[in-house]
């Protein structure tokens, strides 16, 4: 049996073999050792972000269940950044790029260490896609484990969050809340380890995995400090070794369908819009084709049920009280929204798991009924038109405008138009339009939770739009359209943008368009002129290499 389960680890009959066996000797490893399948964790454990800082932990808990269930653990680690520190500086143009070296990471040793396969630890919003690319690409059994969402901080009974000290700043600005009250909320917002703490990227993307069926039942929404989250870990342990047994691999799992009910899960939730990214980049890695016309098509149709922040009153914790993923879960499944038979990582399907799954808690007030959605429609709207040929993304979780027409106030940086905020210098009715930030661009598509954010402060999330070809922090709520397609860089209309333009955004009609005619947009195009790529370091390469936020911002997209 052991000897079957040995598909890749050719580390141990063969006497050519011994001096491999050597090295692994001085780590620990014995002919006991060797006998078992190789079973990595990977993990993603930094003192860098609290989201991460408890992972080692995790990670060493994951290895007690590989043991268990008979399997040879090995640690090892890759890197992680965090929005939450370099949001609104230089440093943000390092977060997308990072998914891509998470998965590169991962997949490298992988690789090179012939592992027979692995549980991959994640606990912020870029190193969980990044380790689902990894587990995509891999062709070896694998589980992800979500590091779990931190708890509210709290201040005079107010519930906190990190959000609620970027949207300070814009209070603060405005003279709405004192100097001491901003440092107030600044010191109560984080109270300990954990992801963070509303509906935002990592949250997201860790209910869209559990729904993929790529993570144990209930993995999403156990939080970081809890009971609950070192049995994840070390189930998941266990879980590889069986899928390793039974021969089922992650792209058994990641199918089409799988893909479609992490979207329906992503819209009831409110996500954030980065899961149209990540998304679409992790079905890239197991060749799913996946596009934004099905974020489209099940928009239409998924009602929005959540009442979580960015946009309302909870937070991942709350969720947790009441039944966490796996009740949101089960409601959508009774109500046909969900393919059952998609296989998931307990070797079951998700309908064989919602069937022990618990209901939402009785008068819970987060999750709401289908006969009164918060929507009737996903939050997500994928837009087009003149100004975004091939598309756009707009959340409008919570806001109430359905038209925007207003004059453009163009920027070339996330830094000038934040000043011209600051110094009041926007309008209530303008259309703040930040462009040349997208993959290529910034390069990295940085976010832009810290003017969002600011503009939500100062009272002008629905009366100033924010449009750009970089993207959005989870955190962001208001009037805002990001991943405008194609980017500045890459000569989409939004580079010949002029201020004063005319800017028509309509969610209803999925309209993003300028009044410029077509031939205007021509001429102003023979006078312009691609600014030069970022050339040095790891930023260069991915100027270089990735594709347009229409298809995920990848950076393997090649064609044979
Ligand atoms: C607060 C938001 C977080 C830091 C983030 O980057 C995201 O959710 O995308
Ligand atoms: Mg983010």
């Amino acid at each position: 049996m052991e000897k079957d389960l040995r598909i890749k680890s050719q580390v141990f009959d063969d006497p050519k073999r011994a001096p491999n066996r050597a090295m692994l000797r001085a780590v620990g490893l014995t002919d006991e050792s060797f006998k078992k399948p190789m079973i990595g964790v990977a993990s993603t454990w930094s003192e860098v972000t609290p989201c991460n800082i408890h992972l080692h932990g995790l990670a060493e808990r994951a290895k007690e269940g590989v043991r268990h269930a008979g399997g040879t653990p090995l640690i090892f680690n890759t890197i992680t950044v965090s929005d939450g520190i370099s949001m609104g500086t230089e440093g943000m143009r390092y977060s997308l790029p990072s998914r891509d070296v998470i998965a590169d990471s991962i997949e490298t040793v992988v690789g090179a260490e012939s592992l027979d396969g692995f549980v991959a630890i994640g606990g912020c919003d870029k190193n969980i896609p990044g380790c689902m690319i990894a587990i995509g690409r891999a062709e070896v059994p694998a589980v992800f484990v979500y590091g779990g969402t931190i708890a509210p901080g709290y201040r005079n009974g107010e519930k906190l969050d990190i959000v609620s000290v970027f949207e300070g700043v814009g209070k603060h600005n405005n003279g709405d809340i004192t100097d001491e009250e901003l440092h107030g909320i600044e010191c109560a917002a984080c109270p300990g380890a954990g992801s963070c703490g509303g509906m935002y990227t990592a949250n997201t993307m860790a209910s869209a995995v559990e729904a993929l069926g790529m993570s144990l039942p209930g993995s999403s929404s156990n939080p970081a400090e809890s009971k609950d989250k070192y049995l994840d870990v070390e189930e998941a342990g266990k879980a590889v070794y069986h899928l390793l047994e039974k021969e089922i691999f992650p792209k058994d799992i990641m199918t089409k369908q799988a893909f479609e009910n992490a979207i329906t899960v992503v819209m009831a939730l409110g996500g954030s819009t980065n899961a149209v990214l990540h998304l679409l980049a992790m079905a890239h890695a197991v060749d799913v084709d996946l596009s934004i016309a099905d974020f489209d098509r099940l928009q239409k149709t998924v009602p929005h049920l959540a009442d979580l922040k960015p946009s309302g009153k909870y937070v991942m914790e709350d969720l947790y009280k009441v039944g966490g993923v796996q009740a949101v879960m089960k409601l959508l499944h009774e109500n046909g929204y969900l393919y059952g038979d998609c296989l998931t990582v307990t070797g079951k399907t998700v309908a064989e798991n919602l069937a022990l799954a618990p209901s939402l808690t009785e008068g819970q007030t987060i999750i709401r009924p289908f006969s009164s959605p918060y929507r009737a429609t996903g939050p997500l709207v994928i837009l087009r038109g003149n100004l975004a040929p091939s598309g756009a993304v707009a959340k409008v979780s919570g806001v109430k405008v359905k038209r925007h027409v207003g004059p453009a106030r163009v920027f070339e940086n996330e830094h000038d138009a934040t000043e011209a905020v600051l110094n009041n210098q926007i309008n209530e009715g303008d259309v703040l339009v930040i462009r040349g930030v997208g993959p290529k661009g910034g390069p990295g598509m940085p976010e832009m939770l810290s003017i969002s954010a600011i503009l939500v402060g100062k009272g002008l999330g629905e009366k100033v739009a924010l449009l750009t070809d970089g993207r959005f922090s989870g955190g962001t709520h208001g009037l805002v359209v990001g991943h405008i397609a194609p980017e500045a860089q890459s000569a989409g209309p939004i580079a010949i943008l002029q201020e004063g333009d005319q800017v028509t955004i309509d969610s209803e009609r999925q309209e993003i368009s300028m009044e410029v005619t077509e031939a205007e947009i021509q001429a102003r195009f023979t006078a312009w002129q691609a600014p030069a790529l970022y050339l040095k370091g790891v930023l260069g390469k991915y100027a270089h290499n990735v594709s347009c936020s229409s298809i995920g911002a990848v950076t393997d997209h090649f064609k044979s």
